[in-house]
């Protein structure tokens, strides 16, 4: 049987901390980026895509951001996010995709030089297909307590004459990485400086689930700042 096969056959949780051992801890810590395919299956994959074309068609989206906006450039509609916890009813597989990367993640602790202490909300996010993208950025410049970047792709049968490719520029490094949005394949990199990117022009709808996980002390850190500023703000 094929590894995949086998992986199936053995329970979830065996399978996590094989995965968290065999890619997801040497790759982060040496390419800083960790991209594992066939996540879910295709079933759950699936279920996963229909409950997010269903959020998707009921406007539960905001509407897009205003991306371009170059004064020549007419404003063109970009990303539209919603952020779905995955307890909420409704949504049982989001649920199930988030508690396996919350396992995954929790099956690394100790061996990430970061210790892991909670998440935010999962943010979904659709971009319309009319040529938006997202500019290059780094998702946590200022230490805001965000420190693994964790993105799960829906995109069927998706080739590069669609765009929307995700762009890496890892710190340092004089390469890139073209990571295509591929169904049912988990992105995992470090959320600060060492790695910015961008998603490319897209050209079909391109569904994304992000999920950003907290380094502990940084998040309570962070968070001493921000209770610090809004006592400075209330107290001027
Ligand atoms: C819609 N969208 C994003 O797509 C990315 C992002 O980096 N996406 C990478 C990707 O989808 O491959 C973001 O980082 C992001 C941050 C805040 C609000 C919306 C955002
Ligand atoms: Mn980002």
């Amino acid at each position: 049987p094929t590894e995949t096969e086998t992986s199936r056959a053995t329970p979830p949780e065996i399978w996590i901390q094989q995965l968290a051992r065999s890619c997801v801890i040497p790759h982060l810590g040496t390419l800083g980026i960790c991209i594992l395919d066939d996540f879910l299956g295709t079933d759950l994959g699936r279920g996963v895509l229909e409950e997010v074309s269903w959020l998707h068609g009921s406007g539960r989206f905001g509407a897009g951001r205003l991306a371009g906006g170059l004064s020549s450039v007419p404003t063109v509609r970009g990303d539209q996010v919603t952020w779905i916890e995955g307890s909420e009813d409704g949504f049982p597989l989001l649920g199930l995709l988030v508690s396996r990367t919350d396992r995954l993640i929790l099956s690394c602790v100790g061996d990430l030089g970061c210790r892991i202490g909670g998440r935010t909300k999962a943010m979904v996010a659709c971009y319309p297909g009319n040529g938006s993208g997202y500019v290059r950025h780094v998702d946590n410049p200022n230490g805001d307590g965000r420190c693994i970047t964790c993105i799960y792709y829906l995109n069927y049968g998706w080739d590069s004459r669609h765009g929307g490719l995700l762009r890496i520029f890892p710190e340092g490094r004089n390469r890139v990485a073209n990571i295509e949005p591929f169904f049912d394949r988990l992105l995992l990199f470090w959320s600060d400086r060492r790695n910015p990117h961008e998603v490319q022009p897209t050209y079909v709808t391109r569904y994304a689930i992000t999920v950003w996980y907290f380094d502990t002390e940084e998040r309570a850190r962070a968070k001493e700042r921000y209770m610090g500023l809004a006592a400075k703000n209330l107290s001027s």
